[in-house]
């Protein structure tokens, strides 16, 4: 199993005491399958999404990556299995401005020791992004950053894709390819997708759908 969350557990310190998020989650995510999480906004999606991640830590239960849990990994077999095994596609797109659009595709792929040229040229193209290699982020509009952060993502041949609103600055048309560019991954290396999202139409591709209401999975 590429995924297992088992009756965990997350609460958030504030000044009224802590607040559960939360609260005896379970659910595991197979290799090749594809989850949409939805749930109202402040939910816990994306809680969920970094715990899974690893990026964000837990109280209680059980969460394994690859059949490793995270809870007993050290910090530097925890950035390992993030950087050979887990994509992130992030509401903010984390691009490196320093580096151009194709320095960026590649960053993670590179990373994981996976620096396919042909791959990620394909990838480039498949999100049209083509015209855009030797720029730099910051002179992309909003939805074709998006997209760089996606190919990131693809280029890299991860695992695990976890995705928070991957396509929520993207006109229709362009989430609607993209999303398939997404598909085709999962189809083409057997990766799993979870992604979070407030569209009905996007869920509806999902194999599965989880809805995280009152901190509990439904
Ligand atoms: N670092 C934090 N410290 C304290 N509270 C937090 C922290 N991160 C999230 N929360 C709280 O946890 C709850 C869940 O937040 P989260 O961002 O996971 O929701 P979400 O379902 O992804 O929302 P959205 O759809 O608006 O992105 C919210 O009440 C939020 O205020």
């Amino acid at each position: 199993m590429l995924l297992e969350f088992d009756k965990v557990e997350k609460s958030f310190p504030t000044s009224d005491g802590s607040v559960p998020v939360l609260r005896g989650i379970s659910f595991d995510l197979a290799a090749g399958q594809t989850l949409a999480l939805t749930g109202e906004s402040g939910s816990g999606k994306s809680t969920l999404l970094h715990v899974a991640a690893g990026l964000e830590g837990f109280d209680g239960g059980t969460v394994k990556v690859a059949g490793q849990p995270l809870g007993q990994l050290d910090d530097a077999a925890r950035a390992a299995l993030r950087r050979n095994d887990i994509a992130l596609v992030f509401q903010q797109f984390n691009l490196i401005p320093s580096l151009t659009v194709a320095a960026n595709i590649a960053f993670q792929a590179r990373l994981a020791g996976r620096d396919d040229a042909d791959h990620i040229a394909t990838v480039s193209a498949a999100l049209g992004l083509s015209d855009y290699l030797t720029k730099y982020p910051e002179t992309l509009s909003g939805g074709q950053q998006q997209r760089v952060a996606i190919a990131r993502a693809l280029a890299a041949k991860p695992k695990l894709l976890l995705a928070d609103e991957p396509t929520g600055n993207l006109d229709e048309g362009t989430a609607e390819e993209v999303l398939e560019q997404m598909l085709d991954l999962v189809a083409q290396t057997g990766a799993g997708l979870m992604l979070v999202t407030h569209s009905p139409a996007i869920a509806g591709r999902m194999q599965r759908r989880l809805h995280l209401k009152n901190g509990q999975l439904a």
